[in-house]
């Protein structure tokens, strides 16, 4: 039978995925089995070498979770966790049994705090159990992986006796976590250095035991910390999709596969995961625990590969180098984004214009930089269709003679509304105030007040351009004028200012057609 360790060269790392373990851990992660299914599948096709599917005698469900996970897997070893209970043992030996490579990977405290406290065990006898239950999990399978809980808080020489009696026992990978997130980059690969060297020097063959880093994020080092390992001589890394796991979480596989994959300079190692699946991986599991990722998480956060600022903008439409050290579609990300905000500067805004299909003079895209700037200096997001409708607006009042200078309205359930509003009429800046049933009424008036016309108000139409509450309003009017028909389109975050763009839009258009503001469009004598 085969077992992970037979394919391991000096430079492979043993990726052990258990975020249908110890991910499910986490307060709020518990996963159906079709849920775990469906993650296990993709587990396996990504490339995990290891998947710990669960911890058969915490429940029928995850027993049979485990069951099915091991009848289904087509490469991956799958693994079943147990205590150094021989219950647990026999009972993760039958969840595991139809796997085309089954593993048994069990557990039990080694530090000082947790034999005091948790175990209320001496070492010796903690020794014997370890003898016991290893050889008992190594009758039932020829893979079985042992841990000591709480190895970064154990004296290194007891960490060290523990280790040589669960290998001379039939252990053929030795997990060393660091299961309170505790330790530092240089401690941890300290200890597999030592443990390592240890069993090199007592046990015949002892180059075939696999060391595995297995990392708690309570400090944030869980990641640097699996790495370090590696310098120690560890060849498994176990960690999680997303980082789930228990409290702060585990190493997430991502950054680990993401960072030896990048790094190979001072990182020569390799891994056997497809890269180009892991967004869909974090997609899948974050939706399947309902566990959000943060925006900006590394590899696979929304903001990974978008940029916001000008000056990264800039080097970005000059060369992708500059500001990634790894391509979007690695990762299974589609494309960078440059995502338009305030931060943002001309080349980048030129850029988008020209992907909206815009091609502007440097007058006009002057202008409407300016604009974009004002709205993004008000509105979180900007999105497309804003600058769409920002840069139509642009083109649309760039020779009126008609414009809105101001406007000010008084609303609220105490009537009539009440606007004044200034506009400029062929060079003539002309303020009028005006009340009317409702804001928009007033709003409207006001412009009637400024430029009688005779034109009817035909259509007015409201609606949001993008979402949330600070979105742009688009207003549509149509005005009627005996036989001409025009319509006038406004955008804006405030609904009236747009309502009266659209409406002058709309007045200048019905002027233009007529060939000049004559009876029917008249400014009003100051
Ligand atoms: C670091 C880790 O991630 S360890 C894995 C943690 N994961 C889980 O605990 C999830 C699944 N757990 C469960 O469903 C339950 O805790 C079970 C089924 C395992 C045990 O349930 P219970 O029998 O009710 O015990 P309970 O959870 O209250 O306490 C744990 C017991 O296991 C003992 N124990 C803990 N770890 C080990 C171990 N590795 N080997 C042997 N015994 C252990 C504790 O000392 C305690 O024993 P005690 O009852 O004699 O004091
Ligand atoms: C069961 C063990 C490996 C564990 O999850 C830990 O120590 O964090
Ligand atoms: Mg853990």
């Amino acid at each position: 039978m085969s077992t992970p360790q037979d394919h391991v060269s000096p430079d492979r790392v043993v990726i052990f995925d258990t975020t249908l373990r110890d991910g499910e851990q986490c307060p709020g992660a518990s996963m159906t089995l079709e849920e775990k299914l469906e993650v296990a599948d993709l587990l396996d096709t990504m490339g995990v070498d290891v998947i710990e599917a669960g911890f058969p005698i915490a429940s029928n469900g995850d027993f049979e979770s485990v069951a099915e996970i091991a009848r289904r897997a087509k490469n991956a070893v799958i693994a079943g966790l147990a205590r150094a209970i021989p219950v647990d043992i026999a009972r993760a030996g039958e969840a595991v049994k139809a796997a085309r490579r089954p593993r048994i990977h069990t557990f039990v405290s080694t530090s000082p705090i947790h034999l005091e406290h948790q175990m209320r065990k001496t070492q010796d006898q903690v020794i014997d159990i370890i003898a016991g239950t290893v050889a008992q999990a190594r009758n039932l399978v020829d893979d079985v992986e042992w841990s000591a809980m709480d190895a970064t808080r154990t004296p290194i020489d007891y960490l060290q006796r523990c280790v040589e009696t669960a290998v001379k026992a039939g252990a053929t990978t030795i997990n060393l976590p660091d299961t309170v997130g505790y330790a530092t980059p240089s401690e941890y690969e300290a200890m597999f250095r030592q443990v390592r060297a240890y069993i090199l020097d007592r046990v015949p063959n002892g180059e075939q035991i696999v060391f595995s880093a297995h990392c708690h994020d309570d400090l944030g080092l869980a990641v640097a910390n699996s790495l370090a390992a590696l310098a120690g001589g560890a060849r498994q890394i176990e960690c999680t999709i997303n980082g789930l796991g228990e409290r702060a979480g585990n190493a997430a596989l991502e950054e680990v596969v993401m960072a030896i994959r990048t790094r190979g300079d001072v990182l020569p190692f390799a891994t056997g995961i497809e890269a180009t699946l892991l967004t869909r991986a974090s997609k899948l599991v974050s939706a399947v625990t309902s566990f959000p990722v943060q925006y900006n998480k590394a590899i696979v956060g929304r903001n990974a590969f978008a940029h916001e600022s000008g000056i990264h903008q800039d080097g970005m439409l000059k060369n992708n180098t500059t500001y990634e050290i790894m391509t979007p579609d690695s990762v299974g990300v589609s494309k960078t984004s440059l995502v338009m905000g305030k931060h943002s500067g001309r080349a980048a805004f030129r850029d988008k214009l020209k992907a909206l299909g815009y091609e502007l003079g440097e007058n006009a895209l002057n202008d409407a930089f300016s604009r974009f700037k004002e709205l993004a200096d008000r509105k979180k997001v900007v999105y497309d269709e804003d600058i769409e409708a920002l840069v139509d607006h642009e083109i649309a009042v760039a020779h009126d003679r008609m414009k809105l200078v101001s406007l000010t309205v008084i609303a609220g359930s105490h009537g009539p509304q009440r606007a004044t509003m200034k506009m400029e009429v062929d060079g003539v800046v002309i303020t009028e105030e005006s009340a009317g049933n409702g804001p928009v009424d007033a709003t409207f008036n006001c412009i009637q007040a400024i430029v009688p016309h005779e034109a009817k108000l035909a259509l007015y139409q409201v609606h949001a351009v993008t979402e949330g509450t600070d979105a742009q309003a688009e207003v549509s009017v149509r005005l009627e004028d005996g036989d001409k028909a025009v319509t006038g389109r406004g955008s804006d975050p405030d609904t009236l200012v747009a309502s009266a763009q659209a409406y002058i839009i709309a007045l200048n258009k019905l002027a233009t057609k007529r060939g000049s503001l004559n009876a029917q469009a008249q400014p009003a004598a100051e």
